[in-house]
C-alpha cells in the first residue's frame, strides 16, 4: 500500500500530530551527538544555537515509539484509493461531477449529507486532489477546503478561500498584488479581490464542510452565480457537506434555485468495514505492536456509534498513544477501554463546557438514577426530583418543571440521552421516559470538575436517586 498524503488546512481535528509524520519520540532518538564528553563520559549534543543536552535526558525515553508514521492515523490525514473501503460508488458519482473541471470547463455542484465519520470529508478530498492531478496541460484548477464551523460568517469565508487561493502573487488591473485581509474591507471588496484571485484559475473546487454551520447562505448564492453573473471567468464547483440530512431542502430559496447540486448521502459503515478501515492504516504502528484484539474492539466501539469511523480512528490513535505514554510496548485490549474512557470524558466534558450549571444538576440527576436502579429508562417527574434534592443539597436555584423539560430536550438533541414515550397504564397516562446513552461513572467525573457539586460525593449519590 502507498501512503497518501497530508492536507495542511485539517482543522476540526485538535490532534497534534507533527508534520512530517514521525512522532516527537523518533525525533530525540535520531538526534546526532555532538562535541565533547559530558561529566559522565557521555558525548553531549546541542541544539544548533550552542544550547548543550545530554543523549540520556531522563525528561526522554530511548525507546522507540509504539508508532512507525503517526499520521497515518490522523483524522485529516487522507490516504490514497486503496485504503479507503467501500465508497467507490460516491467516489465514481463524486468524479464524475468534477469531471469537466479536468479540461477548465465547470465542475457540477455536489451537497453531501450523512452521520458523522461516514466519510464525506475523506473522499471530497481525495477525489478534488485526483481531479486537480489529472488537470490537463495547462488547466489551472484551485482547490480549497473550509471548515464553516470556523469560518462561518460570510467576509471570512470568502477572505479563507481567497487566501488559500492566493497562493502566488496575482496582481490586479493597476499591477498592484491582490491582497487578501482577515477584515477591514467592506464586504464588496472581498469579492472584488476573490473574484481577481479566482480569475487566475480555469477552474477551481471549493469544499465547504459543516456548512450548515454558514450564518447566511448568501455566499453559497454568490460563488454558485459567480460566472453567470460575469463576476469571474473561473468555472466554480461547490461540495457541501453537512450532518443535517434536510440542510440543504431548508435553504433560502434564491439560493437552492442557484446552487442546484448532485445530492449524495452517504451510508454509516458497519463493523466489518471499520475493521477493513483501520487494518488499512495498521503500518501506522510499528510491526508487531498492535495485539489481535485492538482493531476489532475499536471497531464494535465505533459500530455502537452507528458505525462513525472519525471515532474508530480516534480510539485507535488514542489507544497508541496511551500506550507509548505507560512505556508499554504493545497496544492491547486495556488501552483500546481506557481510549474509549477518555474520548468519551473528552467529548462530554466539551458538551458541558459552557453549559449553564442547571444542565450539570440534570445530568447528575440522570447519572445518579442509572446508577442506582436496574430500571433503564426514568420518567420525568422522577429525574425532576433528583433533581430537586441534588440542587437543595448544594444551596443552588431550582428551575420549574418545564425549563427541566427545555433541558432534557437539549441533551437528547446533543445525544447525552435518548427519549422515549411509555403508557403507565390505566390511569397513569402517558410520560417521557429517559436513558442515559453514556457511562454515568464519566458523567460524574465530569460534573465533579466543577467546584460547585464538590460536596456532593459520589456515594452520597444513592440518597438522591
Ligand atoms: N471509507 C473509508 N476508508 C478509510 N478511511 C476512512 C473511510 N471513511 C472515513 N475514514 C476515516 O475516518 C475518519 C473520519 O472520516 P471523515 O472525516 O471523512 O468523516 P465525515 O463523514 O466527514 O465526518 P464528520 O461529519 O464528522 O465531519 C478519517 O480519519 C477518515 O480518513
Amino acid at each position: 500500500m502507498s501512503n497518501g498524503t497530508s492536507t495542511s488546512d485539517e482543522s476540526r481535528d485538535l490532534e497534534s500530530a507533527s508534520s512530517d509524520g514521525q512522532d516527537d519520540r523518533s525525533r530525540v532518538q535520531t538526534s546526532e551527538p555532538k562535541g565533547g564528553p559530558d561529566e559522565n563520559g557521555k558525548p553531549p549534543s546541542s541544539d544548533g544555537d550552542g544550547t548543550q543536552f545530554k543523549v540520556d535526558d531522563p525528561l526522554f525515553s530511548q525507546r522507540k515509539g509504539i508508532f512507525q508514521n503517526k499520521e497515518m492515523v490522523r483524522v485529516g490525514w487522507v490516504p490514497d484509493g486503496d485504503r479507503i473501503v467501500g465508497r467507490d460508488g460516491y467516489i465514481s458519482t463524486i468524479s464524475s461531477c468534477l469531471n469537466d473541471a479536468v479540461y477548465g470547463g465547470a465542475p457540477n455542484h455536489i451537497s453531501i449529507t450523512g452521520k458523522t465519520g461516514t466519510g464525506k470529508s475523506l473522499v471530497s478530498r481525495y477525489v478534488t486532489r485526483r481531479a486537480v492531478n489529472a488537470s490537463v496541460e495547462d488547466i489551472r484548477i484551485g482547490h480549497t477546503y473550509l471548515d464553516c464551523s470556523k469560518s462561518s460568517t460570510e467576509v471570512q469565508v470568502i477572505s479563507t478561500i481567497g487566501q488559500q487561493l492566493n497562493d502566488e502573487d496575482i496582481y490586479d488591473e493597476d499591477e498592484d498584488i491582490v491582497k487578501m485581509p482577515d477584515t477591514g474591507l467592506p464586504k464588496d471588496k472581498f469579492y472584488k479581490r476573490l473574484w481577481q484571485i479566482l480569475d487566475h484559475y480555469d477552474s477551481a473546487i471549493i469544499i465547504l464542510d459543516e456548512v450548515d454551520l454558514l450564518k447566511s447562505d448568501h455566499v453559497l448564492m454568490s460563488l454558485a452565480k459567480a460566472v453567470e453573473s460575469n463576476d469571474t471567468s473561473c468555472q466554480i464547483g461547490i461540495i457541501a457537506i453537512s450532518n443535517q440530512i434536510n440542510f440543504f431542502d431548508e435553504l433560502n430559496p434564491r439560493t437552492k434555485s442557484a446552487f442546484q447540486t448532485q445530492e449524495l448521502n452517504f451510508d454509516p459503515y458497519n463493523a466489518n468495514q471499520i475493521q477493513e478501515i483501520l487494518r488499512g492504516r495498521d503500518d501506522a504502528f510499528r510491526d508487531g505492536v498492535l495485539t489481535d484484539d485492538v482493531i476489532p474492539l475499536a471497531a464494535a466501539f465505533s459500530a455502537q456509534e452507528h458505525g462513525d469511523a472519525r471515532k474508530a480512528m480516534r480510539l485507535f490513535r488514542t489507544a497508541g498513544e496511551l500506550a507509548d505514554r505507560e512505556g508499554s510496548d504493545v497496544v492491547g485490549e486495556d488501552h483500546v477501554r481506557s481510549a474509549q474512557d477518555t474520548l468519551e470524558k473528552d467529548r462530554f466534558r466539551d458538551f458541558l463546557q459552557g453549559t449553564p450549571t442547571q444542565m450539570k444538576a440534570a445530568c447528575l440527576s440522570i447519572s445518579a438514577k442509572s446508577l442506582c436502579s436496574r430500571d433503564d429508562y426514568v420518567i420525568t417527574g422522577e429525574l425532576y426530583d433528583a433533581y430537586q434534592q441534588i440542587t437543595n443539597a448544594i444551596d443552588m436555584d431550582t428551575i420549574g418543571i418545564r425549563r427541566f423539560r427545555d433541558i432534557l430536550d437539549e441533551m437528547q438533541l446533543s445525544q447525552v440521552i435518548e427519549t422515549k414515550e411509555v403508557n403507565m397504564g390505566k390511569g397513569g397516562g402517558r410520560h417521557n421516559s429517559h436513558r442515559l446513552l453514556h457511562n454515568p461513572e464519566t458523567i460524574l467525573d465530569i460534573v465533579m470538575e466543577d467546584t460547585r457539586f464538590r460536596e456532593i460525593s459520589k456515594s452520597s449519590l444513592k440518597r438522591f436517586a
